[in-house]
């Protein structure tokens, strides 16, 4: 059998029916051949980051996975186009948004693929949701473990779904 690493995914999206779209995009890619769900987090309502925008639902998800990053990336922009995503437009609005966080304790630095995400450290809207399903997840640049990057994050912008 093939050695399986883990992967941590962030979610998002403000168009459309949100819920329902991150719910089957989790479903569609668990059912991808060598990725496995092993955990999800809560979905949040969260303050748009950006452009003045929609809020945004977004959550996290961690998957054991048996393909490279190279190839978890392509899933994860396939996946993205078959939920409707068109608009490219930085920090935009979109129907689906799903990035790589980190793979195992890789650390990539290639022009279409840098993992840890480059700006998961800074970012409420994905520390959160992580750190109810990866607390102790050291996140490899900063060597420091994701409950300790989500204790710094300003999280004023983000409300766990149905508790406002
Ligand atoms: N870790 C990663 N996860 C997802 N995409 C990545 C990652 N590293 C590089 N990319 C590249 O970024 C592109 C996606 O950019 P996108 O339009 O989603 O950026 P964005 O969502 O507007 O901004 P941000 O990257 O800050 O979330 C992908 O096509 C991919 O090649
Ligand atoms: N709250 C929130 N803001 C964002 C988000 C997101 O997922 N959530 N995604 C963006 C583009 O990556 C830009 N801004």
């Amino acid at each position: 059998m093939k050695p399986s690493q883990s992967a941590a995914i962030a979610l998002g999206s403000n168009m459309g029916d949100s819920y329902k779209t991150l719910e089957a995009a989790i479903d569609t890619l668990a059912k991808i051949p060598g990725i496995i769900l092993q955990a999800k987090s809560s979905w949040y309502r969260t303050k748009a980051v950006g452009p003045p925008q929609p809020d945004y639902l977004n959550g996290c998800a961690i998957f054991q996975v048996e393909i490279p990053p190279v190839l978890l990336l392509e899933a994860l922009l396939r996946t993205e186009k078959k939920f409707g995503r068109v608009r490219r437009e930085q920090w935009g609005p979109r129907s689906l948004d799903l990035d790589l966080l980190l793979y195992d304790d890789i650390i990539m630095d290639t022009p279409h693929l840098q993992i840890p995400h480059p700006r998961m450290r800074s970012r409420a809207f994905v520390l959160i949701p992580l750190v109810e399903i990866a607390p102790d997840w050291v996140e490899p640049i900063s060597q420091r473990v994701i409950r300790d990057l989500a204790s710094e994050v300003d999280c004023s912008g983000v409300h766990l779904l149905n508790s406002i």
